[in-house]
């Protein structure tokens, strides 16, 4: 059982006024807000310890190189990879995707291959699929989507064949908040000689992953959704893969010798990590593991399920609203995605924050998504570890309130 009140202390950040009213931080799918052990661990490190990684002998060098690797180790605990040479530091999700569909896209697939992903996926898994597909010559299709909002499965077992070579789908959608099958769809892809790369942006924040349990030849999340700073993400790959596969950027730090006309690289992870990495951010994003790993990634999935569990049906009972995704509260991860008849969601959002409370609107980076839906935009409540059912009571009055502005001019 998490207490949210006691955690809450940790964000100083939340305890502001918006518009005279005590702010309601729903936009955790967007970015979540910083605890004060992660803000120490970034003061302190550049306080105390900054120095350039890996290559200096004096002990603040020593120091921060240690820290770094430090962290590295905590991000291979907490996805339970095999090895931390298996774990990339990147710029975040964006990266990580970029890089596969780069390095290992350039490697594996050829003129008449196939790409497979789903109507459900954010533009960051999509576009590098799209440009990898324009490059090679190869085919990218797309998985369907049931009705009430889950990945089509009959349509995966149709779309993956033995020309399929990348599967690469969301574990949680940003925007529907359903948790995708993605073990089940490691087992199929493999079945085609395929990889499965796994956009974990939304699920590795909310919930446990085990990237050799989900047998993911590929996992990618972000460091500022889960707690940590922005600029720091990771990509996870298995070292089979990464052996095989050339680094993206090239520069000081990956490499061993550099020649007058050609170079070797370092060994895996930093042949990956070329120039100064983010190193404060990747100290913070240990310390964003640890403050989450204390409270337990299992306590926060639980969590956000009984804020869902309490505020869906209550979403669902106000007239001329729509919950887009599923109506049950158990396949979701904390975000909600609604609007009402006749609003455009801008004008909701708006509405909403006059009333102190941040909620997204637009197509959360995933317009072929809502096109599926055939809405042009949604309202999207995201929450988060650190919300309360009372910040769920304010979002449905503050609902109730705008719909009571439009309809008749007065809240
Ligand atoms: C499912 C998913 N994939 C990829 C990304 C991209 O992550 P980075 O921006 O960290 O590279 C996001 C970010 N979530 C977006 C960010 O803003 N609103 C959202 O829903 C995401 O939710």
């Amino acid at each position: 059982m998490i207490n949210a009140d006691k955690i809450r202390q940790q964000f100083p950040i939340l305890f502001q006024e918006v518009n005279d009213e005590p702010l309601v931080y729903l936009d955790n799918a967007a970015t979540t807000q910083k605890p004060k052990v992660v803000l120490d661990k970034l003061t302190y490190y550049y306080e105390h310890d900054n120095a350039n990684v890996h290559r200096g002998v004096h002990t603040l060098a020593e120091r921060a190189t240690k820290e770094y690797e430090e962290a590295r180790e905590k991000v291979r605990a907490f996805i339970n990879a095999k090895e931390t040479a298996e774990t990339l530091f990147t710029r975040g999700t964006t990266t990580s995707l970029n890089w596969v569909a780069k390095s290992y896209g350039d490697l594996a697939v050829e003129v008449g291959d196939e790409i497979v992903i789903s109507y459900m996926e954010h533009h960051s898994n999509i576009i590098p699929w799209q440009q990898l597909a324009e490059r090679k010559g190869a085919t990218l299709k797309y998985i369907e989507i049931t009705a009430d909002g889950f990945l089509d499965m009959e349509s995966a077992k149709q779309q993956i064949t033995d020309k399929t070579k990348i599967v690469s789908i969301a574990h949680v959608s940003n925007v529907l908040g359903v948790i995708n099958p993605v073990t089940e769809l490691a087992e199929l892809a493999h079945s085609h000689g395929a990889v499965l790369v796994v956009d974990g942006a939304q699920a590795v924040p909310h919930m446990p992953v085990d990237v050799q349990a989900i047998d993911a030849d590929f996992y990618a999340f972000s460091g500022h959704k889960m707690c940590g700073p922005t600029g720091i993400g990771v990509l996870y790959g298995k070292r089979e893969l990464l052996d095989q596969m050339e680094p993206v950027e090239f520069g000081g730090e990956m490499i061993d010798f550099v020649n007058l006309y050609d170079s070797t690289w370092k060994e895996l992870p930093w042949k990956f990590e070329a120039g100064t990495p983010n190193i404060a951010g990747a100290i913070a994003l240990g310390a964003a593991i640890d403050f989450l790993t204390e409270i337990g990634l299992e306590e926060i999935h639980q969590h956000e399920a009984e804020l869902v569990a309490y505020v869906l049906p209550k979403l669902l009972a106000i007239e001329g609203l729509t919950v887009y995704g599923p109506q049950d509260p158990a396949h979701h991860t904390g975000v909600l995605a609604f609007n009402l008849d006749g609003l455009h969601p801008h004008d909701t959002a708006t509405a909403l924050d006059m009333e102190g409370l941040a909620v997204r609107a637009g197509h959360h980076c995933a317009q072929p998504l809502l096109k599926y839906l055939n809405v042009p935009a949604t309202a999207r409540a995201s929450f988060y570890l650190y919300n309360t059912k009372a910040d769920a009571d304010r979002l449905i009055e503050a609902i109730l309130a705008t719909k009571e502005f439009f309809q008749h001019g007065s809240i």
